[in-house]
């Protein structure tokens, strides 16, 4: 008789296993082993394709620290990464090619990510031609662009032309144009009026929904998370403190600064409501 075993359970589209990053004060090189601060600790973090992960915690939590170590801009001092089973660490442009095409990131202030001097047009398609993407560029950007809701004409616009809902459409256009498996987004809601929020939301859950990309949302303010989440991690003191469905979290936070954060964002009320009708793991299994 054949139970479940290992075999059968899904790939993890990406593994962080037991990540930490020290900071070495450069000056107390001499006394670096005893000084130095640890700002990420023991991080272990599995994601699966179409998976919706928030990631929240107070300011110096170590949530930018973990991203820069999950889009192999910096290294970590112990513990690995995987992305469908193929070590990711901080390399050369071209040695890590694959990874950017499979994970993309979306910047917290867009519109200053935009170079300026571009338009819309160049700005999505530069990622393509630098991450060398066979096929039909123009395609690719009609494509982006009418996934974010943007006219085509604004294909011709620079950023200075744009709002500030706009860019932040460019700035995911740009990722969208990869078809990624993971998008980071730092921040995605934040400096959004309401309707704007409420479309980046809904281009979210296509996302995850019918093609299955995966989603890290990076947010100080957890009240964005019922909706944009099923699964929610807290972050404190460079350490995960919880990592569970969003509802679960919500309705019973099981450490006190998670309690403080669900406080602080007044969230004790009614979050059903607010949960996505299923989940996009249930649409979206990997085998
Ligand atoms: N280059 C650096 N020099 C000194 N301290 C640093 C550096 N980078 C990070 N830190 C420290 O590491 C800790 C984690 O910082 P990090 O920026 O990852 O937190 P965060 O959760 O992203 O905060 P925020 O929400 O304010 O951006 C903080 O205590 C921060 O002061």
């Amino acid at each position: 008789m054949h139970g479940v075993d290992s075999d059968d359970a899904p790939v993890p589209l990406l593994c962080a296993n037991g990540l930490y990053k020290h900071l070495h004060p450069p000056s107390l090189a001499f006394w670096r082993a005893r000084q130095a601060r640890t700002i990420l600790r023991d991080i272990h973090l599995s994601i699966q394709a179409g998976e919706r992960i928030g990631l929240a915690g107070v300011s110096g939590a170590g949530k930018t620290t973990l991203l820069n170590l999950l889009l192999a801009l910096k290294g970590a001092d112990a513990g690995s990464i995987t992305c469908q089973g193929r070590a990711v660490r901080p390399a050369s442009v071209r040695a890590l090619r694959w990874y950017r095409r499979l994970v993309q990131y979306i910047p917290q202030d867009p519109a200053a990510s935009l170079d300026p001097r571009m338009s819309v047009r160049d700005l999505i398609r530069e990622p393509l031609v630098r991450l060398s993407v066979e096929g039909n560029h123009t395609r690719r950007i009609d494509e982006a662009l009418d996934r974010v809701g943007l006219d085509r004409k604004f294909l011709s616009h620079r950023p200075g032309a744009l709002s500030g809902g706009q860019a932040q459409r460019v700035a995911i256009a740009r990722a969208v144009a990869l078809r990624p498996r993971l998008l980071l987004a730092d921040e995605p809601l934040s400096g959004l009026d309401l309707p704007v929020r409420a479309r980046v939301m809904q281009l979210f859950d296509d996302m995850s929904r019918l093609d299955g990309t995966a989603f890290v949302i990076i947010s100080h303010d957890l009240a964005v998370m019922p909706r944009l989440c099923e699964r929610t991690l807290i972050l404190h003191d460079g350490a995960i403190i919880e990592d569970r469905p969003t509802a679960a979290l919500f309705e019973a936070p099981a450490h006190e600064h998670t309690k403080a954060l669900v406080h602080a964002a007044h969230l004790d009320h009614d979050i059903t409501s607010m949960m996505p009708a299923t989940p996009a793991t249930a649409l979206y299994p990997v085998s």
